[in-house]
């Protein structure tokens, strides 16, 4: 056993097999699109403010890792990298070099995305040397003025622009955008607007729906005044949900589903 296993007992040096049911390196010639979160009972992801909240245990989180370094690219919105400051790397999975961190994509119309975040910060430390620490690369408005754009260059990002619709990224842009990125995959992990949006979003234009996957990560715990998965007031017209398979990974249920 190493000195790593011995200090983390949960640290499984294989993926759980509750992930052979996502296939983000399928054969697919579209991008795949897999929607997770971690919520409590009441539903929500984070606390009252938007503070974090640990919800996943041990598992589970590891789980959300190994679903990581499945995927080509993770993305979050612009609140979650402002609240959170996370890394969005792979660092609980062992030291095994044929594992890479996702590239992290930051939904980000304005640009308002600090040059002291961490996740920057760890790019520039790294100088590219190991492959579990990614480049941020944020997805700004097309509209947004080069000498800001140039700005979080210099510091370190690749800044990314897009058109917008209505001030938004439209989530049914993101396929594109991924392929022009060379992107084959992206796991969406939130915060709550970026989930309703992807969750509300219409089907691709083969009639197939833009999220792939939904896995959804439910800890045993009551978070009360907090952020709901789904912002107040639009709650209306969510897809229905079809459970693949529920695990239970240590505390927590985890939840595969597709949407029909
Ligand atoms: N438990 C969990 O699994 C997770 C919890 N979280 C929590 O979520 C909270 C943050 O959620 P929230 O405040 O909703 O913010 P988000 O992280 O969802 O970011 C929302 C922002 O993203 C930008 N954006 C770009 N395109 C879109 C789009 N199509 N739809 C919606 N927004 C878009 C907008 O920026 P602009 O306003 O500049 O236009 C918008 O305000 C944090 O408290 C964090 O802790 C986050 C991830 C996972
Ligand atoms: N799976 C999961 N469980 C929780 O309990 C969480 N709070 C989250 N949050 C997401 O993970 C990001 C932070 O991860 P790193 O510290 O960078 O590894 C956070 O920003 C949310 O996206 N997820």
């Amino acid at each position: 056993m190493s000195v790593l296993t011995l200090h983390n007992p949960h640290r499984m040096v294989s993926p759980p097999a509750i992930l052979d049911l996502i296939s983000p390196r399928g054969e697919s010639s579209r991008p795949y699109v897999t929607l997770t979160w971690a919520q409590s009972l009441d539903a929500k992801i984070a606390g009252e403010g938007g503070k974090r909240v640990i919800l996943s245990g041990p598992e589970s989180m590891l789980m959300t890792h190994w679903m990581r370094s499945r995927h080509d690219s993770i993305l979050v919105g612009i609140n979650t990298l402002l609240l959170d400051d996370p890394r969005l790397q792979i660092n609980l999975l062992p030291d095994d070099p044929s594992l890479s961190s996702p590239q992290p994509l930051i939904l980000d119309p304005q640009l308002r995305f600090p040059t002291t975040a961490r996740i920057l910060a760890a790019w520039r430390d790294s100088q590219g040397r190991s492959r579990r620490v990614r480049q941020p690369w944020i997805l700004c408005g097309d509209h947004v003025a080069s000498a800001r754009q140039k700005e979080m260059a210099d510091a370190g990002a690749r800044v990314v622009p897009v058109p917008l619709s209505h001030g938004r990224i439209n989530p049914n842009d993101l396929p594109d955008i991924l392929t022009r990125l060379n992107l084959s995959s992206v796991m969406i992990e939130g915060g709550s607007a970026i989930l309703s949006s992807f969750l509300h979003a219409p089907s691709r234009s083969d009639g197939t729906p833009l999220v792939d996957n939904v896995v959804i990560t439910v800890a045993p715990m009551f978070i009360g005044k907090g952020v709901g998965v789904i912002p107040e007031g639009q709650g209306d017209s969510m897809p229905e949900l079809q459970t693949v398979h529920t695990e239970t990974l240590g505390k927590d249920a985890v939840m595969v589903c597709r949407i029909v």
